[in-house]
This record gives C-alpha cells, structure tokens and sequence, in this order.
C-alpha cells in the first residue's frame, strides 16, 4: 500500500497537469440520477424491443406522427432507440451498453471513485464489440442478435482472414478477457478441476460408508452437537479421501465442564496433494490518497488565486530605443580596424592566418587565427601595445577564446548602439525561458538576448564605478522579474540607502515587495533597518527549511510542486513560499557603517539560502576588499562588473583584470565562476519603470506588503532621546543589574544578560536617556545615577 501511494505521487508530480472537469456534489447526484435512470429506460426499451421489433417496424418511419402508437414499452423513443442500438448497432450486445450507462449514474449518483468505472467501460465496450462480432456469425438466421454494426465487422473481418481467422481473432480476445479482467490463468482451472474431481470421488466414497456420511451428517447437525454419546469415531480408512473436509470432533469432556465443540482438520496422507493457490485478490484503491482526491475536487492550488484578474505589464510600456533598426555594420569602420590590428601585430612579428569580425551592440569582436607556432601569451602580453595603436579604450583581449584556438580583441564600435531593454523582454529566448528566476541583462556580443537565471546562481554581486550602468542594470533585472513572475510567486526586498534609486518601487508595495511588519517604509533606506531584515530574512530562511525538512521536500521547488497538488495541509503552518529577492543598491556605505552586523546575517543567508528561495543581489561602486570581504566573495559564484576604475577593483569582483577596460553606459562582464561573458546591458529608463510600477500599482493588490518575520532581536535607536516605548525588553533587567553593581559598563551588561555587544551598549545609551547612567567617559565605566533599588522604582515611576 506504501509503495503504491508513493508511485502515485511520483506519477502526479511528472504528470502534466490534468484538465478535470469538476462537478459540486448536486450536479453529480443530477447527473447520476439522470444517467442511472436514462440507463434503466435503456434497458427496457431493450427488452421490449425484442419482443415487439416486428410490430413496431412500420412506426419507425412515422415517428413524428402522434396518432401512430408503439407497442414498445417506452412508446416511440424505445422503439426508436432500440431500433438504433439493437437492429442498427449491436445486436444483444447493446445490453452492455445499457448496464454501464446505469452503472455510471450509480457511481456519480454514491460520488465513487471513477478508476473502477472506466475499467468497466474499457471491457463492457470490448465485450459488447466481441459478442457483436460473435453473433454476427449468425446474421443469417438471427439478425437481431449482432446488429448491423456486429454483421458488418464480422463480414469485414471475414473479407480480410476468412472465417478461421475470425474465429481465432475472436478466440484470442477471449482469452485477453480471460487473462487480464478475469484473472483466469490455466493453473487456476487446472486446480478447479483438480478440486472438483476429488469432490467427486469423495461423494462415490461417501456412498460406500454410509456409517460415515450419517456420522457427518449428525455432526453437522447442530441438534447433535452436544450429544455426549457420539458416534464411534471414523476410521482412518474412511478419513483418508476426506483432506479438505473439515471433521468435528467431540474433545473428551471433564466431568465439571460443559462439552467443548473443536473443528480440526485431519491430515490424512494423500498421494497427489496439491497446495492450492489462491489468487492474491487485488484491492481497488478508492481514493488514491487524500492529496489525489482534494486534487480531484478542488483542481491543484493556484497560488496566484488571490490576484487572479492581476495582468502582466504589456511591452509597449518599454520605449525602443533602436526604432527597430538593426545593428549596422561599417565596412570602413572594420576595415580600418583589422588593418590596425594586422599591423599593429606584424610590427611584433606575430603573423595573421585569418581573421573574422563579430559586430556587437557596442563591440566588435575580431578573432584571430595565429599562424603555426605563435605563442598565445605574447599576444596577451602586448595587449596595452595593441590598444594604444587602435587608440581606442576598452580593449579587450581575449586569448584564448576558451574552447575556440583563436584570439580575440574587443575593439569598440564608434557609434554604440543601445540594446533596449523592450527588444531583450520580447525576444524569444526570454519570452520561452523555462527558468525560475529569468533574468534578461542584455545582448552578448554575438546580438543574442543573454538570460540568465537567478535561481542557478544562486546570488549576484554586482560592481561598477559611479555612473557606468549599476543602477540601469539593477532596473534591468527587476523588470525582467515583473515580466515573467505574478506577485504570488516573487517577493522583493530592497534596501536602498541612496533613497533614490529604487523609490519607484514603492508603488508596487503591496504586489511585489516585502518588509518587516511594523515599518513603514517598504523600501529600507536606514541602516539600522537593514540588520534587522537581514535577521529577518534569516529567521525566514530556518522557518523555510523547517517546513521543507517537514515536506521532506529538497528544495523550494519541490515544496511549492508539493503543495500546489495538495499534499502539504496548511493547518501544519504549509503555505505556498514565494521566491525573495534582496536587493542592497549601495553594499560599501551599508558595510563601512555596520560591518559584521550586516555581514554575518549576509554570509549566512548567502551561505543556506539557495535551497529555500532567497537570492541575492548585492551591488556596490566600490569594489574594494573591504566592502567584497573574503566570505561574502566566496557566496557570489555570480558577478556582474561594470566599468571600474582599476585593475586591482577588476579583480576584486572579478578575480581577474577586464573590468576596466570596459567602455561604461552598460558595458559589462558576466560570469557565474567560470568563463567571463562580455554583455552589453539592456537600458531601461526612469520613466520606463515608473509606467510599469504605475501600471502594476493601479491594479488589485494584496492588503498589504508581503510580511517577514518579526525580528525581535537586538534592537532600540541610538539616539539619546530614547521613546520609552522604544525601549529594550531587558532594559529594566539592565537598570537592575546596573543599579545593584552600581557600575555602568556594557560588558558587565553583556556578562549578565547574555548580550551581544551592539545590544548592550545599545542599552547603556537607553539608560543614559533616562538618567540611570552618566555619560561616557571614554575607556572608564559610566558613573551610575541612581543608587539603590528604590531610587530606581522612583526614577522610572516618573518616566
Ligand atoms: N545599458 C545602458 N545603455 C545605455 N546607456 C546606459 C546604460 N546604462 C547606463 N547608461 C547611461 O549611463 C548613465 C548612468 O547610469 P546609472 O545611473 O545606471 O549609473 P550608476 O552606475 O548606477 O551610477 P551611480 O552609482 O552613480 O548611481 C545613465 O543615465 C545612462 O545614460
């Protein structure tokens, strides 16, 4: 039973998904009834078909005429009808038909499981085309019998393999019959007539003994059962043909006790005993398991019920930038190119065998094909030589091309153009992306939409220098997202402590975004609040595996599959998980001002995120290893660097040099740990993403932003004008540790109450706000204010 219920599930998880066509239980009891009694006025125009068919025969073709009567049972619609399955179609075997449109209006009628049904409509439709085709046979005599329909296959077949063959097709399916529906297997029939031959012979023997048969009978007889004085017991001869009889026995009585009846079976000796096997019957499943049935039922879970009627921004709120033009090669232009660079080689006596021109966006890429026996890294080493006399910036050298033996050298076309981020949304690769996260950066070199997936990077650092691009691209991702994702399936949560960048965000508060339940703003511009999103998010994260570890589910996709077809019961706290994506537009300024805060909670949801549907996407302008630190390096496979001003930044984020000889505007290097990709970024405007935000903000919302979960933690402002509202949880705990060591230290803090550091001096800065403690006084304890307990009660009484 275990087994088959987990083959169910792994059956319905690749199956695609079924269109049922459900039905409440009034319309099944509406329909079950009408089926069940339509089934029944079959079954009697049937019956009376047979016995008034010659009488009725003239009625047929007045049926339109009310004063001509039926002898039919069910007047002119049995006649009619009955002319129709018995005469035209299928003879006697139309009764077939009848019982199994009854026994459909039973099971809709009692709600029961279809599988068994549709077993019987397969076999009752074969059974009834085989008798059609079986008494057609007899047509001659008895044209009622196959129908018409039973007539012609049976002439058909015949036509085709004679009538031996006919009768051995008609065998066969019998067999078929036999073997799958029946289960009867020539074992089983040998076995039956086995059993039926010594039944048999043990009735010739039980005429022989009639001492015997009477001892039987009278045992049987449950007037005898108690008789004490029993007939003398049958001989060992008489028993031996008996195997399978039961015999009572009368167990010898003690004297107190009332006779006890006990049912032995003698085992006589017997020469061909067989075992006989009973076939193992096999049980119909009649509700698969609960999930199938609440599938069945209600149809799989639509996450996105809620906002059923939400629509998609259209493309034509992205402006084209190109005006459909495509890219536009100049000749002149790549002809001057590659006599620079044939030139510019030769003078370094490296010798050309061919050469191919690539035109992109804003590069043009040309290969090369040394000759026999040049040596790559001396082309790499005169990269600057080259650059300089194709005085153009941003060259770029490539060498070799990884799995291609050529070089290539990225030269900037004069007039670049721009990719818009309209063309990267419509293209096909975009548009047809089976991923989870899709995200379209741009074209590459070679003109093709290059599309990602955040899901597979599963994070992605961003860098470039002030003004190259970082911002457009941070657009360019989140628009790809509002393209392909309904706000049932993707959360964002943005921080933006620029305050600018990402404002427009706002409008789409209650679609897309999530925050922390009791701040206004959903987009996070404070510092302060960033750490405890990020605390939150982590909180999340253990939340999440715990109801996957729940789900036995690896990973978010599995869950969510999981729950959509129904196996996951809310009641358990099973909800449907929408990707979370954090956003952090200005990562240097977060890290400078709150260092290991922000990044332990970052490195951890880096670290355990991916499983359970959170990605990040941290940019920054200032790639140094101070802000990109080791750990939070080793968690982003993926970068994306823009322009950057040196080579040192250009290894920071790219662990190699190229960055900064990009030409900026959008000009960028992807890469997901191996190969760098050279992309030109899809642009995306200010007014662009207002109209889409402004098209997704106008329509039906969600009550509020998505919720994470309250972070209780370290928390309270620093400014000294502490809210006593805003106080921390432990802070009267804290007055009284302080008051009783009169001693005003966070460390002692820390000791005593288990604090983090930030905690406890956080504190310290509360109880300064309220004059339990003195200012600070550099490497010295503050003074305590307050000098015993009572002062204490006193003090806070009047706050
Ligand atoms: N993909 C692109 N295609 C064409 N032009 C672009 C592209 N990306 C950026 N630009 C141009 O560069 C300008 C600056 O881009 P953006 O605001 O994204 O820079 P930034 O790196 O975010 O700068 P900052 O860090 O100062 O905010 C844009 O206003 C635009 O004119």
């Amino acid at each position: 039973m275990a087994r088959k219920k987990t083959k169910t599930t792994t059956k319905k998880t690749t199956q695609p998904k079924k269109l049922t066509l459900k039905l409440s239980k009034q319309q099944k009891i509406v329909l079950g009834s009408f089926l069940f009694l339509l089934g029944i006025a079959l079954l009697f125009s049937f019956i009376s078909f047979f016995f008034n068919w010659q009488a009725d025969q003239s009625t047929l073709d007045s049926l339109g005429d009310r004063s001509v009567e039926s002898q039919n049972w069910l007047n002119k619609f049995g006649a009619a009808i009955g002319d129709f399955f018995i005469y035209q179609g299928f003879g006697v075997a139309s009764f077939a038909l009848a019982i199994l449109v009854t026994l459909t209006g039973f099971y809709y009628f009692f709600d029961k499981e279809k599988k068994s049904l549709r077993a019987y409509w397969f076999w009752g439709i074969i059974v009834m085309l085989w008798f059609a085709i079986f008494f057609g046979f007899f047509s001659d005599s008895a044209p009622l019998l196959g129908g018409m329909v039973g007539f012609e296959l049976n002439d058909y077949l015949q036509d085709y393999l004679g009538l031996i063959g006919t009768i051995l097709i008609l065998a066969f399916f019998a067999i078929v019959y036999f073997a799958i529906r029946l289960k009867i297997t020539p074992e089983l029939v040998g076995s039956y007539l086995k059993q039926k031959k010594q039944s048999l012979q043990s009735e010739l023997n039980d005429e022989d003994d009639d001492d015997f048969s009477e001892y039987r009978d009278n045992a049987f007889d449950k007037d005898n059962i108690d008789l004490p004085k029993a007939k003398p017991a049958p001989t060992p001869s008489a028993t031996d043909e008996k195997v399978d009889e039961p015999v009572l026995q009368q167990s010898k009585p003690a004297p107190s006790e009332e006779p006890v009846l006990k049912l032995e079976t003698t085992q006589a000796p017997q020469e061909d005993f067989e075992i006989e096997i009973e076939e193992p019957i096999e049980e119909e499943e009649l509700v698969e398991n609960l999930s199938t049935k609440l599938v069945q039922d209600f149809g799989e879970f639509d996450p996105t019920l809620e906002l059923s009627n939400y629509k998609f921004p259209s493309i034509d709120l992205l402006k084209d930038y190109t005006k459909g033009q495509s890219i536009t090669i100049d000749q002149e232009e790549l002809e001057e190119n590659k006599n620079r660079i044939v030139d510019t080689l030769k003078n370094y006596k490296i010798e050309i065998a061919h050469i191919k021109a690539t035109v992109g966006p804003t590069v043009t890429l040309y290969e090369i094909v040394p000759e026999a026996g040049v040596r790559i890294s001396k082309i790499k080493n005169l990269e600057d030589d080259i650059a300089l006399s194709l005085s153009a910036l941003g060259i770029r050298i490539i060498a070799p091309i990884p799995g291609k033996g050529t070089i290539g050298i990225e030269v900037p076309n004069k007039n670049a153009r721009i990719v818009s981020m309209r063309s990267a949304i419509a293209s096909p690769r975009f548009q047809n992306a089976e991923m989870e996260l899709p995200l379209t950066l741009g074209k590459t070199i070679s003109n093709e939409t290059f599309v990602v997936d955040l899901a597979k990077m599963p994070h992605l650092l961003m860098a470039g220098a002030t003004g190259q691009g970082k911002s457009v691209g941070l657009n360019a991702i989140l628009t790809s997202l509002l393209y392909k994702k309904h706000p049932a399936e993707v959360k964002f949560v943005l921080v933006d402590p620029k305050k600018v960048e990402l404002t427009l965000f706002n409008k789409i508060e209650r679609h897309y975004l999530a925050k922390l339940p009791d701040s206004e703003e959903a987009i996070i511009t404070d510092n302060a609040k960033v750490i405890n999103t990020l605390n939150s998010l982590c909180i999340e994260m253990d939340n999440r595996y715990d109801l996957l570890k729940n789900a036995l589910a690896r990973n978010i996709k599995e869950y969510n599959a999981k729950f959509k077809a129904r196996k996951l019961n809310p009641n358990d706290g099973h909800k449907y998980l929408p990707y979370i994506v954090l956003v952090i537009d200005e990562f240097a300024d977060l890290i400078m001002t709150a260092g290991k805060e922000v990044e332990t909670p970052i490195a951890r949801l880096a670290q355990l995120a991916r499983a359970i549907g959170i990605h990040l996407i941290v940019a920054t302008q200032r790639p140094s290893v101070n802000v990109i630190t080791g750990i939070i390096k080793a968690n982003f496979p993926a970068r994306i660097a823009f322009r950057v001003t040196s080579k040192i930044d250009s290894r920071t984020i790219l662990d190699s040099q190229g960055a900064d000889q990009l030409i900026g505007r959008g000009d960028m290097l992807f890469t997901q740990g191996n190969e760098l990709t050279r992309v030109q970024c899809a642009f995306v405007d200010t007014p662009e993403v207002e109209k889409i935000t402004e098209f997704i903000g106008s329509q039906k919302a969600y009550p509020d932003a998505h919720h994470l979960p309250e972070y209780v933690g370290e928390e309270g402002g620093t400014s000294l004008d502490i809210d006593v509202s805003d106080r921390d949880v432990l802070f009267m705990e804290a007055a009284e540790v302080i008051v009783i060591a009169q001693q005003g230290s966070a460390s002692l803090l820390q000791r005593k109450l288990k604090l983090g550091y930030n905690r406890a001096g956080r504190i310290i800065d509360q109880l300064e706000a309220a004059g339990i403690v003195g200012p600070f006084e550099g490497s010295k304890a503050r003074q305590v204010l307050v000098s015993d307990m009572n002062a204490l009660q006193q003090q806070l009484n009047n706050d």
